[in-house]
């Protein structure tokens, strides 16, 4: 396996992370689904959430089978792929609005569209669009991760890894020593989606991997309320992840305009939290 170089500039995920951990601080790390209700909503969302105080931002390719995603997410990308969105058409979106953010993009897609174009391929379309950073491919298991992830690093492009509360320890270990940027603690088992407690075990599943690595962990699934957000922060997670409680913010709003506002309220809200 290709060793990592240090991502060197202001936009690379680890070095979002170190600056926060010099300052004390966890990452806000929202989720939004690209090209829902529309592309030029999405360009705009992602403008809102990076001046609401965003850290890195998660950016949902739509797909048409998302297996790892609950209804919310589901709905969102079926409303976007309805809309017309496609690879090309996000990526042509976040070359547009990419100079304009100071939070660095995590890119998520399944692993099918990076399969359709080649990953050497895929990886020079994302660098050319400006994602100068992270990548997440939630349905990619480790063992396939390789090829994946000496590309990335040749693109300067980090590849996070996904652990959950169910992943054996030894796995856990090389998920989280493989893992690039940050690594991602899926805190509950089943798909993304809002829960109304945070699944406590994940206070455990947090020094397991300190233990083992001292790599940023980022916490996801199921996230949606200011106190969620404290405890998590509290038990040492560096960064919280928060998806469907914000893609719902878009899709259940009157117009687009009001979803905006309504995403603009609930980031301050989160964000206020972990302050
Ligand atoms: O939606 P939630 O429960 O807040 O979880 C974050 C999640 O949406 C985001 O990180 C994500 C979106 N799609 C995924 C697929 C797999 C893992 C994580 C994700």
């Amino acid at each position: 396996m290709a060793e990592r170089g240090v991502v060197t500039g202001k936009c690379g995920v680890a070095g979002t992370f170190s600056r926060l951990r010099e300052q004390g601080k966890t990452a806000f790390i929202p989720f939004i689904t690209a090209g829902d209700p529309d592309l030029a909503t999405t360009s705009k969302a992602l403008k809102i959430l990076d001046s609401c105080g965003s850290d890195v931002i998660e950016l949902g390719v739509p797909y048409s089978d998302p297996l790892a995603d609950g209804p919310v997410i589901q709905a969102a990308a079926s409303r976007a792929l309805k809309k017309g969105t496609t690879f090309d058409s996000v990526m042509a979106m976040l070359q547009g609005i990419i100079p304009e953010l100071s939070s660095p993009i995590v890119l998520f897609t399944y692993y099918n569209p990076i399969l359709k174009r080649g990953v050497r391929n895929f990886m020079a379309i994302i660098k050319q669009a400006g994602v100068q950073a992270g990548l997440v491919v939630p349905d990619l298991p480790l063992e396939e991760t390789t090829l994946l992830r000496n590309e990335a690093i040749v693109h300067n492009i980090e590849l996070v890894l996904l652990t959950t509360p169910t992943t054996p320890t030894e796995r856990m270990k090389e998920i989280a020593k493989a893992s690039e940027g940050f690594v991602y603690l899926v805190s509950a088992v089943g798909v993304t989606g809002a829960r109304s407690n945070v699944n406590s075990r994940v206070e455990y599943l947090l020094q397991e991997i300190k233990k083992v690595t001292d790599k940023p962990v980022a916490v996801g699934f199921g996230i949606s309320t200011p106190e969620h957000v404290k405890q998590i922060a509290g038990w040492g997670a560096d960064g919280v992840i928060i998806g469907s409680a914000i893609v719902r913010q878009l899709g259940e709003a009157a117009s687009p305009e009001e979803g905006l506002k309504r995403v603009e309220e609930y980031a301050k809200s989160m964000k206020a939290a972990m302050l």
